[in-house]
């Protein structure tokens, strides 16, 4: 996979599973990153293909819950963001699922406690030599890309120290979240800090923070010097963010969402929290929609309330 002039969308647990991130990718994003998911969890599951929907899942071996969900058609554009604290056990989880994606990252920006109290995502910072032991195990070891995704660190001289030590491991390309491990979601990403790295570096680096409008692709590009642009926020509130004619209003895109979450039998739970994110930053879940959907129990209770119920009767029927 190449990383020069990529519109990427952003890994976000619980938000990027096979429906959010085929809906991107239908808008024009060219890159889609799965949700993180940890490597102890995938160990414990079995690739089956579901017949039924044609999809790849990695599925829990006891619980049958469905860990990862993936079809063929977005093969060549799918990240499969890992949380791991170990390299022996990140490449037996990138084994198993290498075949069915484009490629491998590695989360090292997470600074959620549940991440850093297991020494995953924003701990790996402070730790190079088990960032290089993880990313050279993946990178040996594997025929596709491997790739990590960090934050930025207390200074600027850190961080590019820190990025051209990942940069000799080999990996393919770097993404770089302009914001410090303390920072809120609210404080201003840093974009002449990832000015700082894309200088210093002579594989792609993909940009993050603060893209919220299709102009922003083209204003952080300028301000950072890279071609390459990672989109969270932007995305969940609504994916068309990605057509270069401007965004689709906001009801259509959530209607194709639940299309979509039908189609590929989503998880309900994951289905709901992505409207209710979506719900929130638009409306309220004070709201007659909210409240419907908070009240839903099922996906066909969502295709009624949004009016696709032909989608649901065709993935019943086939
Ligand atoms: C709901 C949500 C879930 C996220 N989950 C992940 C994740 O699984 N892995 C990761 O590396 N970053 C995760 N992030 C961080 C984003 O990928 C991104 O770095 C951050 O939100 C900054 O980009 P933005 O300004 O475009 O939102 C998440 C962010 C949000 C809002």
């Amino acid at each position: 996979m190449e990383y020069e002039n990529k519109l990427v969308l952003a890994p976000m647990v619980r938000i990027g599973t096979l429906p959010f991130r085929l809906l991107a990718a239908e808008y024009g994003a060219d890159i889609t990153y799965g949700e993180e998911i940890i490597d102890h969890k995938l160990v414990k599951c079995d690739r089956r293909l579901n017949e039924k929907i044609g999809s790849i899942d990695f599925v829990e071996k006891g619980t049958g819950s469905v860990v990862f969900r993936t079809c063929d058609e977005e093969k060549d554009r799918v990240v499969f963001q890992m949380g791991t604290s170990d390299a022996v056990r990140a490449l037996t989880a990138a084994q198993m699922v290498c075949k069915d994606v484009a490629a491998v990252d590695i989360n090292m920006g997470c600074p959620k406690s549940f991440s850093v109290s297991g020494g995953m995502g924003a701990a790996l910072l402070t730790k190079p030599d088990l960032i290089h032991d993880i990313l050279t195990t993946l990178r040996r070891n594997m025929s596709i890309p491997v790739t990590c995704k960090i934050r930025l660190l207390k200074s600027s001289q850190d961080t590019v120290e820190l990025a051209r030590r990942i940069e000799k491991t080999g990996v393919s390309a770097l993404a770089v979240h302009g914001r410090k491990v303390p920072d809120r979601p609210r404080d201003p990403a840093k974009w002449s800090e990832i000015a700082d790295v894309v200088a210093s570096l002579s594989i792609p680096v993909i940009a993050n923070g603060d893209v919220f409008d299709y102009d922003d692709f083209q204003r952080i590009k300028v301000a950072t010097g890279t071609s390459s642009v990672m989109v969270a926020r932007g995305a969940l509130w609504n994916a068309s963010i990605f057509c270069p004619k401007g965004k689709l209003p906001w009801e259509d895109v959530k209607r194709e969402y639940v299309r979509k979450s039908i189609l590929w039998d989503n998880d309900i739970k994951s289905t709901k929290h992505t409207l209710k994110e979506m719900i929130m930053h638009h409306s309220s879940l004070e709201l007659p929609e909210g409240k419907a959907v908070i009240k839903s129990d099922s996906l066909v209770d969502l295709a009624r309330l949004y009016g696709v119920e032909k989608s649901y009767d065709f993935f019943v029927k086939n």
